[in-house]
């Protein structure tokens, strides 16, 4: 059973937890942060850092009342009590304890009394390395992480462990009980304490015994003044507390041979260095926190210095435990290899991951760590491994929703409401975003608006984008294909008709688009292509902002924003007299040239990844991922249909291709022919293919150096006389 573990909801996707978890243990799933029992080291941290109260620690609270109602019960209380009860005296927490129901209250400094024999013996015995094995998060990292320093752990039980054998030995029939800051201990106890420990509670839990049973509630917690001038002697809870247990006179070490580390970034460090060879200590003194008066349940308000004064103040007039002599105990202990290894991405893994979130160059790797990851590549390994979520990227989201963050400032300026299913320009090219602020500053007054370019580009996106950040958001966005109907169907589309208007009228008659879009938007799509008869009707519209059905009498008013959009060149049409100059100047008040595909490539990667998830949550599967080689073959070709064109090659892979990955060979040839060309070559004899490159180059060095030879001469690395002479050869003279 995992100690910790999390309350699903609760958790709010924050990430704290994975990035304070010092081995990796969290796994984010469907926005949920959860423990990985076999990764975990029950070190607390994440419960630590948890705003939410998501992660919850195991708990025996409730077993306690069994207990006190069966017999006897021994506190076992750790020696860092006085730096979390330090509003009591010794005796008086041992009266509480008692009073709860505990029949007997044993320190655990009876342990280290027992245990460091046993240690001495064993480093006297063993002076190359060894790895102190009290802290059980530290036993845990090793474990599970550093199997490689197994063999140096001492093989000792920890001083917990040796005290519950102790008590155990003493009061066989009693249920034995551990109290101390630590989560850890409740996994030693599983792990190393079966039948001798019977439960663990942390100082957290406790006060919140005393507290239900009026024991303390009433007391002051607040920090007590810290009186002067004592003399501190050594002890145990604190950082490099056990040697100075263990080697009080140094008979055991030098002092250069001792390595004393604490706290969970150091550990973690300190452990690396020591399998990679690189530390030359014999005993290292080890604890994950900062001592154990750090533990995660210390449930103190004292800072580390005021708690370790509590601890120095109790050690001065503590008396010795009374140990029974040669208590017949058993304290050797084994430790287990419980490495999991987890299978590592390759480097072209980690980059199609990268890709995924828009990191196509090392300086997309903001390494800002709101994934709870130090860098995107350990990220991009999480993901892998099944840790944590490709989306899990802050820089991405952001960019992501760059177009609703817009329409949300507009709205917030306009106080609107927002709109579901809305269509963005997506994209991150300079073109795109000069896109953006037109739209903004167009859908900031009601100017008629021409748009042009070429097919598929996205007129239609960017006049719905128009629209919706627009005060007539809440009104409807209605489009019409000029070029798709006859010249009387048109008209009356427009228009509407009344009942008897013409053979075939509807009864009741029909609202035309003018009147339907009424309060919003009206997109005239193929304006270009609307008969020369028709332009003449609109330009009335236009400029009276009046219509009548047609065959009908009633004059009705145009409330909509006229938006109109061509992939024909307009000017040439009326130089041509095929388009009325005076409907153009009407239209072109405000004029979008939306550009080509090939003109934004850089966008390609951003429209592939955003069809590829629209596809995803269209068909309910993942989104496709497509590997750099693929995008590649989509940056050399000049897509004539352009985003419509990219959009449906996106969406024919998707459903052809079966692997999550789409690599080049499952394009079109077309899309990989161009590859192809540029990376097979004719063959021809070298020296003349040298020739030929030879004589690019000198002449694009002319070029980009304004003609300037000695520049020029200087760019390619060459001395000025060479380069003379090679000009003359390439008849490059008049040139240069
Ligand atoms: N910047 C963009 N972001 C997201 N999708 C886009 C973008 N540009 C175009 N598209 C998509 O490409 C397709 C074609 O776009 P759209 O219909 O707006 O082009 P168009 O220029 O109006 O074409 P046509 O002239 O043929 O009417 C649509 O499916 C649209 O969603």
């Amino acid at each position: 059973m995992p100690v910790v573990k999390t309350i699903a909801d609760k958790c709010k996707a924050c990430y704290s937890c994975v990035r304070n978890c010092p081995v990796k243990a969290i796994k984010v799933e469907l926005g949920q942060a959860t423990v990985v029992e076999e990764r975990c080291i029950s070190c607390g941290n994440c419960v630590r850092v948890c705003s939410q109260n998501a992660k919850q620690i195991v708990s025996y609270v409730e077993d306690l009342p069994r207990f006190f109602a069966g017999g006897e019960t021994v506190a076992l209380l750790a020696p860092s009590f006085p730096a979390s009860f330090y509003y009591l005296e010794a005796e008086e927490l041992f009266a509480d304890l008692k009073s709860l129901g505990f029949t007997q209250v044993i320190e655990v400094t009876h342990g280290i009394e027992l245990t460091v024999p046993a240690y001495r013996e064993f480093l006297v015995n063993n002076p190359d390395l060894a790895i102190s094995s009290y802290c059980p998060a530290i036993v845990g990292m090793i474990e599970r992480h550093f199997p490689t320093l197994i063999p140096f752990l001492v093989p000792v039980d920890s001083a917990v462990l040796a005290s519950a054998k102790y008590a155990r030995w003493k009061f066989p029939q009693a249920k034995i009980v551990f109290i101390g800051p630590c989560i850890a201990k409740k996994e030693e106890m599983t792990e190393f304490g079966q039948g001798v420990l019977d439960a663990v509670l942390t100082f957290k839990e406790l006060k919140g015994m005393l507290d239900s049973h009026g024991f303390h509630r009433e007391l002051d917690r607040s920090v007590p003044q810290r009186p002067r001038g004592e003399s501190l002697p050594p002890l145990f809870p604190l950082s490099g507390g056990l040697t100075r247990n263990l080697d009080p006179d140094g008979t055991l070490y030098r002092e250069e041979d001792i390595a004393i580390v604490d706290g969970k970034e150091d550990c973690l460090e300190f452990l690396h260095n020591l399998q990679d060879g690189l530390v030359q200590a014999r005993f290292i003194d080890i604890l994950l926190c900062r001592g154990c008066i750090d533990g995660p349940e210390m449930d103190s308000p004292l800072d580390l210095f005021s708690r370790k004064y509590q601890i120095f103040k109790y050690a001065q007039r503590k008396k010795r435990d009374e140990i029974e002599p040669n208590p017949p105990l058993n304290l050797h202990r084994e430790f287990a290899d419980k490495h999991h290894v987890l299978k590592e991405p390759s480097e072209s893994e980690i980059k199609e991951i990268l890709r995924y979130t828009n990191k196509f160059k090392p300086e997309d790797e903001l390494n800002c760590g709101s994934c709870g990851y130090d860098s995107c590549r350990e990220k991009a390994v999480a993901v892998y491994q099944g840790l944590a979520e490709i989306d899990m990227c802050l820089p991405y989201l952001i960019e992501q929703s760059h177009g609703e963050i817009e329409i949300y400032k507009e709205r917030l300026r306009l106080k609107q409401t927002y709109h579901e299913n809305e269509q963005f320009l997506i994209g991150i090219s300079a073109a795109n975003l000069e896109l953006r602020r037109l739209a903004v500053k167009a859908s900031r007054n009601d100017a008629n608006v021409l748009i042009q370019g070429e097919s598929g580009g996205g007129k239609e996106v960017f006049a719905q984008f128009v629209h919706r950040l627009s005060n007539r958001r809440d009104h409807p966005f209605i489009g019409i294909n000029c070029a798709a109907l006859p010249e009387n169907l048109l008209e009356s589309e427009l228009f509407g008709y009344e009942e008897g208007a013409f053979t075939g009228a509807k009864k009741g008659g029909k609202p035309g688009k003018f009147e339907l879009a009424k309060g919003g938007s009206i997109l005239l799509d193929e304006i270009g292509d609307m008969p020369l008869t028709m332009q003449a009707k609109l330009l009335r519209v236009l400029q009276e902002r009046e219509f009548e059905r047609v065959g009908g009498t009633h004059t009705l008013r145009l409330d909509a924003r006229i938006i109109a959009a061509t992939n024909r060149e307009l000017r040439r049409l009326v130089h041509e007299g095929k388009f009325r100059a005076d409907l153009f100047y009407r239209l072109n008040v405000i004029s979008i040239t939306m550009p080509p595909l090939r003109d934004h490539k850089e966008d390609i990667p951003h429209l592939v990844n955003h069809f590829s998830q629209k596809m995803g949550l269209a068909r309910k599967v993942p989104p496709k991922i497509f590997s750099e080689d693929t995008i590649g073959c989509f940056m050399q070709y000049d897509w004539p249909g352009n985003v419509r064109e990219l959009e449906n090659i996106i969406e024919r892979l998707h459903y052809t291709v079966d692997e999550n990955v789409i690599q080049p060979y499952h394009l079109p040839p077309f899309l990989t022919k161009l590859a192809k060309s540029d990376s097979s070559v004719e063959l021809k004899p070298l020296k003349e293919a040298v020739q030929e490159l030879e004589k690019k180059m000198i002449a694009q060095a002319l070029k980009t150096s304004g003609n300037n030879r000695a520049a020029a001469a200087q760019t390619l690395g060459m001395p000025r006389a060479t380069f003379y002479l090679k000009l003359k050869e390439y008849g490059l003279m008049e040139s240069g």
